[in-house]
């Protein structure tokens, strides 16, 4: 529901927004026909002048073809490989499924190519660590494309965590839930084979924990897996516990909840769409950010003061501490991200960065909740079982 409304979004009330692009525009390839690539760049590289997006490959030529038709993308490419021969692009975006993302990745960077890396980043820690490993000797840039975390109010929300005005965080509690039955058998996250499941692609509750908590060491209390009915090695929910170090040595407990197939209410009863959601709890106030993924479709901060029980409402669609005047209120999280890619590939400093450190250590704690949850960690196409 969350992607169908960003269609409508960037699809349509945008398209109108099609600019003229820089004579040195960073080129970027599109590297897989998924459903993805429309919303997080086709879309939103259309209103950024230092960005062309001049090709797209598939396992098949024909869905290549249909992707530049759609989308007026001047090259379609029947293989992955022979995008990634062609000197005429500078950067790759990875949308394939998670486990093989880090194969693709590499193969890209040693190609001479940027790259701009869906998330999750890709199957296990030590995957992660490879990418990184082949960024610095190549010395290409690679990007964890945690969209969400560059937009504005992902900003606000957390320099209100760190201004100490409300003392310490105490808690916190991040869920993602997509309604039963709204995931097709067929899709790649019911894959064992591709790294599916919840905590892979709800991922977003571990990233949003581990941001506004400035988690410096994460140890999984418990992980509670409701295993997928069809595979039983893929988590269709995750419950977990973190106890979180901060940058200050302070532990706070972190509540994680992810499902991709959320049960009925009284087994018959449908449930409304939920946005993803994190709530944390401070020493004086409690701050509740609904729909930090993509909080320029539908977003608010709620802020409840301890003492007197009062709560106050605030939006946040542009500006905030690190963008300030750069950007629009109708920019998608997608949209700031690909301004803070291309500088990053440019040379030029981005307001907002996923560092590489931190893209590892989110995967680390993704393996280790699969661990306790005793599925065990994914596998990839890099690192095998
Ligand atoms: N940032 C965001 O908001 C979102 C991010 N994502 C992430 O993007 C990635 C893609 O997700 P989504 O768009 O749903 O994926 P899709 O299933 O729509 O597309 C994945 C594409 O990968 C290619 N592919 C290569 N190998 C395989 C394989 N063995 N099986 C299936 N497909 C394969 C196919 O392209 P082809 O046939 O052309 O080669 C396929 O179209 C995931 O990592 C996901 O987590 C997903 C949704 C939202
Ligand atoms: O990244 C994502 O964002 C939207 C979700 O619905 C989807 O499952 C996930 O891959």
């Amino acid at each position: 529901m969350a992607m169908l409304i960003q269609y409508i979004y960037e699809g349509r009330l945008h398209a109108s927004l099609k600019g003229s692009k820089e004579p040195d525009a960073l080129r970027l390839g599109i590297l897989s026909s998924a459903m993805i690539d429309a919303a997080a760049v086709v879309r939103p590289a259309e209103s950024h002048p230092g960005l062309k997006i001049v090709a797209i490959a598939s396992r098949e030529l024909s869905k290549a073809q249909d992707g530049a038709k759609k989308f007026g993308i001047p090259k379609a490419y029947g293989s992955y490989e022979e995008m990634l021969d062609d000197p005429e692009i500078d950067a790759i975006y990875i949308s394939v499924p998670n486990g093989l993302h880090a194969e693709w990745a590499i193969k890209s960077m040693r190609a001479g190519k940027h790259v701009l890396i869906e998330k999750p980043l890709c199957a296990n820690v030590d995957e992660a660590k490879a990418i990184f490993e082949v960024a610095q000797q190549t010395g290409r840039v690679a990007l964890e494309a945690f969209h969400w975390q560059f937009h504005p109010a992902a900003h606000v929300v957390k320099s209100y965590v760190d201004s100490g005005k409300y003392g310490k965080v105490l808690k916190t509690s991040a869920m993602m839930v997509t309604p039963k039955n709204s995931m097709p058998s067929w899709d790649i996250r019911w894959k064992y084979d591709l790294a599916g499941g919840a905590t892979m692609d709800e991922t977003y509750t571990i990233s949003a924990t581990r941001y506004f908590t400035n988690c410096k060491r994460a140890t999984v209390v418990s992980a509670n897996a409701r295993p997928y009915k069809k595979d039983p090695r893929i988590d269709s929910a995750m419950d977990a516990t973190l106890k979180i170090e901060n940058d200050k040595g302070d532990i706070i407990t972190s509540e994680i909840h992810n499902d991709l197939d959320q049960p009925n209410l009284l087994v018959v009863i449908p449930r409304l769409w939920e946005l993803p959601s994190i709530r944390i709890e401070l020493e004086k106030a409690t701050i509740y950010y609904y729909n930090f993924m993509m909080p320029h479709l539908y977003m608010y901060v709620a802020i409840t003061d301890k003492a007197t029980g009062s709560t106050t409402y605030q939006k946040h669609y542009n500006y905030g501490p690190k963008w300030k005047t750069t950007g629009e209120t109708w920019w998608s999280t997608y949209r700031y991200m690909l301004e803070a890619f291309v500088d990053r590939c440019k040379g030029e400093e981005p307001v907002h960065w996923v560092p590489a450190e931190d893209s590892i250590a989110q995967m680390q704690v993704i393996d280790d909740v699969y661990t306790k949850s005793g599925l065990g960690r994914r596998t990839g196409s890099v690192v095998p079982a």
